[in-house]
């Protein structure tokens, strides 16, 4: 619990994949006693599908996660806030949607819809942003060995190349990321599985922002 953060703040933890968002979210949400919002990642559809073959699936996975994200920020509102959420729905369009047209997985066609689309259901006044985005960086190496010892098998057969992409549009995203305040903590800095102290300091650090 905090006397400083609102009970009903909407806290967003982003970063690349591995980094450590979901064990962060639970800590967080623990530590303040949030609720929490998690992607949906187990009984994906088409995730297993599309880390096989991203030009065929990358336009079907960004339309079900955007639409899942939508759901779950909707529900978020509803239920009156005090969330801790895992990835937010920038990262979906300003990341994901866009390495994959860059890189002509995702045709310009598919591109195109799924921004305007974007557009439509979010950059609106009536889409809430988060009051923090909690942003988790850190150093290459670190992340992918967390990749490998969580042991997805679709992200572990996935190239380094890949995940090398994603680090650098990583970095370049959040030095211009102005939807909401942001909150970056280094993985390097912090343990959240061996220090138990360590959540009440960014705890604190969070307290700041409100
Ligand atoms: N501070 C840490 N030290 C060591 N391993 C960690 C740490 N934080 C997370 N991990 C591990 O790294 C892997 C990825 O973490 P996870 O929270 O699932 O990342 P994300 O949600 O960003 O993909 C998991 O196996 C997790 O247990
Ligand atoms: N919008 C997305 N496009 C493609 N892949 C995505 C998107 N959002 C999440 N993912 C993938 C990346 C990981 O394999 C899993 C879960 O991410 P994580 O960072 O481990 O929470 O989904």
């Amino acid at each position: 619990m905090s006397a400083i953060i609102p009970t009903n703040s909407i806290i967003t933890v982003a970063g690349t994949v591995g980094v450590g968002k979901t064990t962060m979210t639970r800590k967080l949400a623990e530590a303040l006693q949030f609720k929490t919002s998690f992607e949906k990642v187990d009984n994906n559809p088409y995730l297993d599908k599309f880390y096989s073959d991203f030009e065929r699936w990358s336009f079907h996975l960004q339309i079900y996660f955007l639409a899942e994200r939508f759901k779950e920020q909707k529900h978020m509102v509803e239920v009156g806030g005090g969330f801790i959420q895992d990835r937010s729905i920038y990262e979906d369009t300003g990341i994901f949607a866009k390495m994959h047209a860059d890189k002509g997985t995702m045709t310009e066609i598919d591109y195109e819809t799924y921004t305007s689309l974007f557009e439509a259901m979010v950059m609106n006044p009536y889409f809430p942003k988060p009051n923090v985005l909690v942003y988790l960086e850190g150093d290459l190496d670190t992340i992918l060995s967390r990749i490998q010892s969580r042991g997805r098998e679709m992200e572990k057969q996935t190239p380094l190349s890949y995940w090398q992409e994603m680090h650098q549009r990583y970095q370049d995203w959040i030095d211009s990321f102005d939807a909401c305040p942001v909150l970056r903590l280094d993985i390097r800095e912090y343990d959240l599985i061996n220090d138990d102290q360590c959540i009440k300091r960014i705890v604190n650090e969070l307290e700041i922002y409100f």
